[in-house]
């Protein structure tokens, strides 16, 4: 068994005359808490939909957990899946539904298994509840449950907060912080601070293509430059810029100091330390240091 869950070689899907996916490689490491980011129609969820199996790339190749997905039955027992806009079949509890499901999917103790999975989304007032009586927030943490039952070895979750009051939301991030290392997650989302704070690393797409693929640490830049909030005093920045390991140095607006620096050469702590202690002893008072850019900047600047 590799410790690689999914990899993506060069992959493309067209539909038409229409290109979704453009040539897009990547790989997941297991254990890891991946995002997929971008903005509308980048084609997050056709590779959503590719690595889960329920679509075949046009060209190049891809494996998840060392087999192609679209195989008959190659991930069975080994995927848990919340498509973007699961709609859950009207007539049944929610229990019982559960429950069917967790008999399909060859679970041992099938009706422990969707209460215990209810229970982690929240939910378990709702299993006596009708399915079509389920707001949409709820019938979401349903599907959710589904793709979490028996604890499968990959989990896909395209957009899995979208639709949840803020403490739902906050306990669905709990659950997918637990299963980091025990779990490979894939989550889609828009939500880039709710990706900053759960993903190991991530992807950012944009009309097909893969703009940058890497550690969170990597994409927000966290050894190449950091920022100095100044409450008062006058910056020297030419000397900043002397400071070994600074690259560049410039005032923005409102009194911010931005600092690129190589940290290949020259640990971040030690560039950081330097020059907040440079600042200090020529009389600058600082407010607060802050690494890299958020997520969504970078994104931003990328897309
Ligand atoms: N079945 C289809 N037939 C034709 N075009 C499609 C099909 N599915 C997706 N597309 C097109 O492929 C592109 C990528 O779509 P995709 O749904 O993968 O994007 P996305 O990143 O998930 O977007 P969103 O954030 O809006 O959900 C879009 O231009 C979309 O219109």
């Amino acid at each position: 068994m590799s410790d690689i869950a999914i990899e993506l070689v060069g992959v493309s899907r067209r539909f038409g005359p229409k290109v979704a996916v453009d040539g897009v490689s990547l790989r997941v490491q297991r254990g890891q808490v991946y995002g997929l980011i971008g903005p509308n129609g980048a084609g997050k969820t056709t590779t959503f939909s590719m690595m889960c199996g329920y679509l075949r790339p046009s060209a190049g190749s891809l494996r998840v957990m060392d087999v192609e997905p679209w195989a008959d039955g190659a991930l069975k027992g080994k995927l848990g899946v919340l498509p973007q806009d699961a709609i859950l079949p009207g007539g049944w509890k929610v229990g019982t539904l559960l429950t069917y499901w967790a008999r399909l999917s060859g679970l041992n103790a099938p009706e422990r298994e969707a209460r215990e999975s209810l229970e982690k989304v929240g939910l378990v007032e709702a299993w006596n509840v009708e399915t079509p009586a389920l707001s949409h927030g709820m019938a979401k943490r349903v599907a959710l449950a589904q793709a979490l039952m028996g604890r499968p070895p990959l989990v896909l979750l395209d957009e899995p907060t979208a639709g949840m009051d803020p403490k739902i939301a906050h306990q669905v991030r709990q659950v997918i912080q637990d299963m980091r290392g025990q779990q490979t997650v894939v989550v889609s989302s828009h939500n880039l601070q709710e990706l900053e704070q759960l993903c190991d690393a991530a992807a950012i797409l944009d009309r097909g293509r893969l703009v940058q693929a890497g550690s969170l640490a990597d994409l927000t830049r966290q050894a190449a430059e950091f920022r100095v909030q100044v409450a008062r005093g006058t910056v020297l920045v030419p000397e900043v810029e002397a400071l070994a390991g600074v690259l560049s140095a410039r005032l923005e607006a409102e009194g911010v100091l931005h600092v690129r620096f190589d940290g290949q050469a020259h640990p971040p702590e030690e560039v950081i330390s330097r020059v907040v202690g440079h600042l200090i002893q020529t009389g600058v008072l600082i407010l607060g240091v802050s690494r890299g850019q958020r997520l969504e900047e970078r994104v931003l600047q990328l897309t």
